[in-house]
């Protein structure tokens, strides 16, 4: 555990880059893994979530190496043809390594066993476990449906048609992954959209993917026994990580930032709307495309915030981002109300407990509802920060910790955190660009 304290500093100005967008990463990672022949991969996140990826796609016989200029050249090993782990596959912290590849194994002749660190051995398993059963998996996992777990692949597998029960690009992408070597065609039926990574990259790796509408719900149909191609693809900038930047920006006096090619797909935009519902200063720059996903730079200057009602409906396109919106509403002007946010109890924390905690510490005036937070803002004047000796807990989860460094920017007396190390999870660079920006 590594703590420290996040204390006032200047403006943030100049310019910086966020790393590879990380749902990008993993999947770009995944999908080269599945082709025949070799894809090149630039702006791959070298974060650790990413990094468990690589490893397990490399045990399941795919090589994966990085060139000295930082491009990731993958020979992928073809849909079919996984091998079996000779060992327990770690996830470490991250839940869409675990669920998406538990989709791969579903539907190939092998066994493989999941394990995790201490906060992805407490979230739910069961919302993949349940549809991939379906197909023709089995399961042995610790009691109440979490890791450790082994599962048994099917060969053949069954295509199902599977509607998801809650939204989460995980469960969706996890049917589909299993559906790539499912004889016939596997459906997944999205009543509230989530981010879309998987349906586009997989259409650019050469599979044969449709995507219609029913009754008013998304249905995505995959055909199976698919034969990927490899490709090259280059990763965006990750608006999860710009977000911290765009707050803290939006929120610190004097501030005039430009993050440089953040990805910007609509399934992932909600933070940008919120914050400018709220009355912040935020300009797209430069609008253009990149690996087939659409990308700005972002200028981002301070502006004073107002308290809002956040439209539960655009949950799923910030799902990450409520964390660091939480701070903006604690120097907005007036009350934000969230709701709808069920969801995000079982992230890396539970993240409504993890930031009433956090903010509360730190001086903010915060109420927990179920489903919620309840936030009333400072109308900009500093928070107090946390009182001598006391640390936020940031219960092995990045966000948490990086959303309590940008509340720190805005303290009195700094904000203290007990961990930094999770950070290194999705924004191993998140520090030094905090440093440098306040600096410039
Ligand atoms: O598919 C993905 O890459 C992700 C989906 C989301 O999870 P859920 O599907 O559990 O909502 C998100 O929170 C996670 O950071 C990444
Ligand atoms: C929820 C997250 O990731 P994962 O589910 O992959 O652990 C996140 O990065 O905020």
């Amino acid at each position: 555990m590594t703590s420290h304290t996040f204390a006032a500093a200047g403006p943030l100005r100049g310019t910086i880059r966020v790393p590879g967008d990380k749902s990008i990463s993993h999947r770009s990672l995944m999908f080269a893994g599945l082709a025949v022949g070799r894809s090149r991969i630039t702006g791959l996140l070298e974060g650790e979530d990413v990094l468990a990826t690589a490893a397990a796609m490399r045990a399941f016989g795919a090589q994966i190496a990085r060139e000295g200029d930082g491009t990731w050249v993958v020979d992928g090993v073809g849909v079919g043809s996984l091998l079996e782990p000779a060992q327990a596959l770690d996830m470490g912290n991250s839940g869409t390594s675990t669920r998406l590849l538990m989709g791969l194994v579903a539907s190939h002749a092998i066994t493989a066993t999941f394990t995790g660190d201490a906060s992805l051995s407490g979230r739910p398993m069961k919302r993949v476990i349940d549809p991939l059963s379906l197909m023709g998996a089995s399961f042995e996992a610790s009691a109440g449906g979490t890791l450790p777990l082994m599962l048994r692949g099917a060969s053949p597998a069954v295509p199902i048609t599977y509607r998801l029960p809650v939204a989460s690009a995980q469960v969706k992408s996890a049917v589909l992954l299993a559906g790539l070597n499912t004889p016939g065609i596997t459906r997944v039926i999205e009543p509230v959209a989530t981010r879309d990574h998987t349906e586009r990259m997989l259409t650019g790796f050469g599979a044969k993917l449709e995507v219609g509408e029913e009754g008013g719900e998304t249905v995505i149909a995959i055909h199976g026994e698919a034969d990927l191609k490899p490709m090259d693809v280059v990763v965006p900038g990750d608006p999860s990580s710009a977000a911290f930047f765009m707050v803290a920006a939006s929120i610190v006096p004097g501030s005039d930032l430009t993050i440089l090619n953040v990805g910007l797909n609509p399934t992932r935009a909600g933070l940008l709307q919120v914050l400018r519902q709220m009355g912040a200063d935020i300009a797209e720059v430069n609008p253009r495309e990149v690996g087939g996903e659409p990308v700005a730079d972002l200028r981002v200057r301070h502006a004073p915030l107002t308290g809002i009602d956040v439209d539960p409906a655009i949950a799923p396109a910030m799902i990450d981002e409520f964390p660091v919106l939480f701070v903006a509403a604690a120097l907005a002007q007036g009350t934000t109300r969230t709701t709808g946010l069920e969801e995000l109890r079982v992230k890396e924390s539970d993240r409504l407990a993890a930031m009433a905690a956090a903010l509360t510490l730190a001086g903010a005036r915060v109420e927990e509802h179920d489903d919620g937070l309840t936030i009333h803002g400072t109308g900009g004047e500093p928070l107090s920060g946390t009182p001598a000796g006391a640390d936020v807990a940031t219960r092995l989860d990045h966000r948490i910790a990086m959303s309590m460094a940008v509340a720190g920017l805005v303290s009195r007396s700094g904000v203290s955190i007990d961990d930094t190390s999770p950070i290194n999870t999705s924004f191993p660079t998140f520090m030094g660009l905090m440093a440098e920006a306040s600096a410039a």
